[in-house]
């Protein structure tokens, strides 16, 4: 979700789709494979990516809505997709991948979904998040628990 705008940015008024699904695969057979040598149940955490990368498109979809409302507000530059988007969200991936092996037990404990909701709260108002970005942090750690 972080890195969503950027990915709007990149794509609107080009005939890039939002949904790459072929991208979308090949990130989630990486994770896959790395899940397995961090001690990951490959389908959990699957399921986390699958979450981020429907929460970036939630971000895509309401920025096109909104920029395609409010053309003053379209972006003035536009990033190049495979040059300078796609190596950021590689890298944001790694982090989450590294993250997520690194709160097994905290994610596994009782106290996870509290703590959850006060992190995310805590994240809203620190980013001073709009409904649109709220909602996509709502979906992008909708399976962080249990
Ligand atoms: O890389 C893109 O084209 C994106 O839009 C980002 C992303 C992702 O979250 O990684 C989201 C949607 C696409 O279907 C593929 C990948």
């Amino acid at each position: 979700m972080q890195i969503a705008d950027k990915v709007a940015a990149a794509k609107f008024g080009t005939t890039q789709p939002i949904d790459d699904p072929v991208r979308e695969q090949q990130i989630l057979n990486d994770v896959a494979a790395k899940a397995a040598g961090l001690g990951l149940d490959p389908a959990t955490t699957v399921r986390f990516f699958r979450d981020q990368i429907e929460a970036n498109k939630v971000v895509q979809r309401g920025l096109y809505a909104r920029w395609t409302a409010h053309p003053e507000e379209q972006p003035t530059v536009r990033p190049d997709l495979a040059t300078e988007v796609r190596p950021i969200i590689d890298r944001l991936n790694a982090g989450l991948l590294d993250q997520f092996a690194a709160t097994v037990a905290v994610r596994a404990s009782h106290t996870c979904d509290l703590r959850l909701v006060i992190t995310t709260r805590v994240v809203d108002l620190r980013r001073h998040l709009d409904r649109l970005h709220q909602r996509a942090l709502v979906e992008a750690v909708q399976s962080v628990c249990g």
